[in-house]
């Protein structure tokens, strides 16, 4: 009695909760029912249903990865609709059978059409991990207790068991769709446009009206969007992700490059070998699918700590047989401790994903909240990220007869369509004085280093003292003394050469972001080292580091050295996180234990890294880590509430002939405190209000 009960308790509690669409006041359900020109009710009604169980993650993740990639990724796959339709089937069959055994146990007869349909899924899903991956797992103890259920005559004992397959199997499917999402935002953006070289101007077109002759214009800090073959130009690609090589390619003429790869630095013209649109469909599924099954691996510490308790549970219950009979078996097959982990589990990850959404945390990847209690170094990229996302403009200054309009406009074309805080600076400056630009040609960008570019007929050249070494042009003593001035108050300085000769140099005031410093101390304070990497020049970025108290700076790195430096720091044994915001942190951020960059930054920075601060504020960093304190914390509690009360039960079902009543009253009372665990909110402090 108290076990059916409990069971129309939990039964209720779950559909409520996954039905649960009252919080959801921007969109009313009607606006989902209503029915779509192209879209068949059915559909409605599924995209319905699946808005209903995303508001268990709330919008706040969806609208935050909107704004990111310009769009979110609404379809509903064909396995998300099975899992849907089996949910809702099970649901009912409980419903049904709950209702049934307590007012015409005989009619009971009636659901077994209902049952054998739900029962075919936990066989296949047994029979599927037995034969291709040889291994034991929960589906099987779940496939033997239904059946044994059912055969022993426990019709709602069934009836709710399979209900509860149905959330946990609908709960780690969400949980994994949600990693897939993040690649979502890359491949709708290469998808829509490119730029293309037409009649000797540069037009931006939709890929679907790409031609057969068409060249393609790749520029540094992009994704290149088809297949081809290099026509002109040389570059470093980055092809990690098809490849999974660290090392960036050198790319030159006649060489191939493939969709989806990021071009580091240079300009490629493109000749198209397949036709654009199929070669991104054919990708697409591809590497999606590879990325998903490659989460999966990792993902589900839950789902592998559920698994091994596969083999002793099956061992108990055959022992418990003839101690307390067909009863007892069953129960000790119900208290597999796995069944609460598995619906507990995702659970807390996708409240902590939610709650994380709320402060304005956008975590794509959910995997990272394993990583995130073990982070002991924080690595910090400069120019963007602990400084603000474009510096001011100090002053200009002048080595040849040009004027300042001169020297700006000139820089200012140079960095036209370059994502670079410098750039944006100069860009902005130039705007403000109401200049007209000059045409800038063939424009080379070299990551870490500067831009080449020909302007007026001119050969310019705009980017650090480092660049213009490389490139020949002598520095005139002034120069560097204005430098090292500039460099003394914390400022940092561009040259621009005209002609082949250093016309100017254009000093920049960096902004410190406003929490910098509050956050350096709370992480600080966390035992956690604290370190910068940037390209910048060695002054600059040692005064900041004395300034903020961070432990240790490297300076004038390249792109490949900032990962390098990651890389060294994790051979000592650190778990390091890497924020940055620029084309130059990509590697690096591919490389840390954690990712992270902010909104503003370039696409290849919030592409690639796992989580995103939606405002820019960089005091999110501690609170993260204190997340992930949690996170860990809750997940020791999930697994303890649902050890103990199977163990509670399996010692009552051995020493004390208990059955399956005792089972069950210990399993809804570990399901009911583990559910409620994973959707507590979370309490963290807030940094904001302790520091300043
Ligand atoms: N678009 C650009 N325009 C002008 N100079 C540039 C440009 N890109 C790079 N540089 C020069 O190269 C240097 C190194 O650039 P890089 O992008 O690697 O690092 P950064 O942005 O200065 O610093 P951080 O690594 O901290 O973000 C810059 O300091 C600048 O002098
Ligand atoms: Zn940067």
């Amino acid at each position: 009695m108290i076990a059916s009960l409990l069971a129309v308790v939990t039964v209720s509690y779950l559909t409520a909760r996954l039905a649960k669409v009252s919080n959801h006041k921007e969109k009313p359900l009607h606006a989902y029912l209503l029915p779509q020109p192209q879209q068949t009710l059915a559909e409605d009604c599924h995209a319905a249903f699946e808005q209903k169980i995303d508001s268990l993650l709330g919008t706040r993740r969806e609208q935050h990865l909107e704004t990111l990639n310009g769009f979110a990724p609404r379809q509903i796959s064909e396995a998300t609709k099975q899992d849907n339709r089996y949910l809702v089937v099970a649901a009912l069959n409980a419903g049904i059978t709950i209702a049934l055994g307590a007012v015409a146990p005989l009619w009971l007869i009636l659901t077994v059409p209902l049952s054998l349909y739900l029962v075919r899924r936990p066989f296949q899903d047994a029979w599927q991990s037995l034969v291709h991956e040889r291994r034991m797992t929960v589906a099987l103890v779940d496939a033997i207790a239904v059946s044994a259920a059912i055969l022993a005559g426990f019709w709602q004992v069934t009836a709710i068991g399979l209900f509860l397959y149905a959330v946990a199997l609908k709960l780690l499917n969400t949980s994994k769709q949600k990693s897939r999402q993040q690649l979502g935002g890359l491949f709708m953006r290469v998808s829509t446009c490119v730029w293309v070289q037409r009649g000797g101007v540069e037009t931006e077109i939709n890929i679907a009206d790409l031609q057969e002759d068409d060249v393609v214009v790749v520029r540094s800090g992009e994704i290149i969007p088809v297949d081809g073959i290099i026509l002109q130009g040389i570059a470093l690609v980055d092809q990690r992700i098809l490849t999974g090589e660290s090392q960036p390619a050198e790319k030159q003429g006649g060489d191939d490059v493939f969709a989806f790869t990021l071009l580091l630095s240079g300009r490629l013209e493109l000749k198209v070998c397949k036709s654009g649109q199929q070669t991104v469909a054919a990708r697409i599924g591809d590497i999606l699918q590879k990325t998903a099954d490659y989460k999966n691996q990792h993902e589900c510490r839950a789902e592998q700590i559920a698994d091994r308790a596969v083999a002793p549970t099956l061992l108990l219950s055959v022992l418990a047989l003839p101690i307390s009979g067909m009863s007892g078996a069953i129960g000790v097959l119900w208290s597999c401790f796995g069944y609460t982990m598995r619906i507990s589990s995702p659970m807390s990850v996708m409240n902590f994903l939610r709650h994380a959404s709320e402060q304005q945390i956008l975590i794509k990847d959910g995997m990272a909240l394993d990583v995130l209690p073990g982070i002991d170094t924080v690595i910090f990229d400069k120019t963007g990220t602990l400084t603000e996302e474009q510096p001011e403009l100090h002053l200009i200054h002048r080595f040849a007869q040009h004027t300042d309009n001169d020297i700006l406009a000139f820089a200012a074309a140079a960095e036209h369509r370059q994502s670079h805080p410098i750039a944006s600076a100069i860009i902005t400056a130039a705007q403000q004085q109401g200049l007209s630009l000059p045409l800038a040609e063939h424009s080379h960008c070299q990551v870490g280093y500067g831009i080449e570019v020909c302007i007026a007929g001119q050969a310019t050249h705009i980017g650090s003292t480092r660049f213009m070494e490389s490139v020949g042009i002598a520095l005139p003593e002034m120069a560097i003394h204005i430098q090292t001035q500039a460099e003394s108050q914390g400022h940092s300085v561009v040259m621009l050469a005209i002609g082949g000769l250093l016309a100017g140099a254009i000093e920049l005031r960096p902004q410190l972001r406003p929490s910098a410093h509050a956050t350096v101390q709370a992480l600080k304070a966390r035992g956690i080292h604290t370190c910068i990497i940037s390209g910048d020049r060695e002054t600059p970025t040692r005064n900041l580091a004395e300034k903020l108290g961070i432990d240790d700076y490297f300076a004038n790195t390249l792109p490949e050295q900032k990962a390098q430096i990651a890389q060294r720091l994790q051979a000592e044994g650190r778990t390091v996180c890497f924020i940055g915001d620029g084309i130059n942190d990509a590697i690096a951020l591919k490389q840390a234990d954690i990712s992270v960059s902010l909104k503003g930054a370039t696409t290849a920075a919030t592409d690639t890294a796992q989580i995103i601060f939606m405002d820019g504020d960089l005091s999110h960093l501690p609170t993260l880590i204190d997340m992930g304190q949690q996170f860990q914390k809750t997940q020791h509690q999930n697994m303890w509430i649902s050890v103990v009360p199977a163990a509670i039960s399996i010692s009552g079902i051995m020493l004390l002939h208990g059955g399956l009543a005792l089972a069950a009253v210990m399993f809804y009372l570990g399901m009911g405190l583990s559910v409620r665990n994973a959707i507590q909110p979370i309490q963290l402090s807030n940094l904001k209000n302790h520091d300043n």
